[in-house]
């Protein structure tokens, strides 16, 4: 579904150049949950602009379905970790949520009925009528989640969504997110830089060396698929895994 292919990208500007991607070759499956993690400012953010077709790629390729991304592609949402910057204060929840469904020209019924099914699924139903500063972080955050499963993309960027709120939201909104995976079946690519949630979440993790970033390991994560944030989290083989990200990690800081 998703094929990165020698992806390579420096940002060139009068005076500065930063190579911040060497070489990533990487494919995500349909429906396949793949979580990417790296050392702080090793590309990640990079990588998902260059993938959403936010950024230009200095070489390689970026495909979705085969079509080669050169903007940003039709079948595609990206829920990034700025919610407050991600919503437009002046439309209440049902218009944020709404938008993108009238630049695909939906007609309205079936807006509607997407718009209320993703904010019923997300659990904010009887939100739809408040503005996003009205509501808590959390909220917020599902409102841009909302959003995107209304859209219903093929593909689902996630650029570290949950970084800006606090713990117990944070487990709600990974189970969240592993429910709407699950119910659609839809194609994702979760940057995190937090170890157990790339765990807790993917099917694989994808850990990525310090910048000019490449693909260090591509870990599949041998836990049983249904996860549970007890449960999951104190298994042995959960413990494990999550070591060994570690420590690939403190080796690509190392081998700065
Ligand atoms: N617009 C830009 N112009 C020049 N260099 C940039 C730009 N954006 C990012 N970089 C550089 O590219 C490298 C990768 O940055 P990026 O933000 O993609 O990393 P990251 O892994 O997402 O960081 P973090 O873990 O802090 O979120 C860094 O060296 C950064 O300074």
């Amino acid at each position: 579904m998703l094929e990165i292919h020698e992806l390579r990208k420096v940002y060139e500007s009068p005076g500065r150049r930063v190579e911040a991607i060497r070489s990533i070759t990487l494919g995500v499956g349909a429906g396949e949950l793949v979580c990417v993690v790296g050392p702080s400012g090793c590309g990640k953010t990079t990588l998902l602009r260059c993938v959403a077709g936010l950024l230009p790629v200095s070489e390689g390729q970026v495909r979705v379905s085969g079509v080669p991304v050169t903007g940003p592609p039709p079948d595609m949402a990206v829920v990034f970790q700025e919610y407050g910057r991600s919503l437009f204060p002046w439309m209440t929840v049902r218009q944020n949520v709404e938008l993108p469904l009238k630049e695909k020209r939906l007609p309205p019924a079936r807006r509607r009925e997407l718009v209320a099914d993703s904010l019923r699924a997300v659990g904010l139903s009887d939100a739809a009528d408040a503005h996003p500063w009205q509501l808590s972080g959390g909220m917020q955050q599902r409102v841009a989640i909302a959003r995107a499963v209304a859209y219903e993309p093929q593909v689902l960027l996630m650029d570290e969504p949950f970084a800006a709120v606090d713990a117990q939201t944070r487990a709600d909104l990974e189970d969240l997110i592993l429910r709407l995976w699950r119910d659609l079946g839809v194609t994702t690519l979760f940057v995190t830089h937090d170890i157990d949630e790339a765990v807790y979440l993917g099917q694989r993790v994808v850990v990525l060396s310090s910048s000019p970033t490449t693909v260090m390991e591509d870990l599949k994560i041998d836990l049983p698929p249904e996860r549970d944030q007890l449960t999951t989290r104190s298994l042995p083989r959960f413990g494990e895994l999550r070591g060994h990200v570690y420590r690939q990690i403190q080796r690509a800081r190392g081998e700065r």
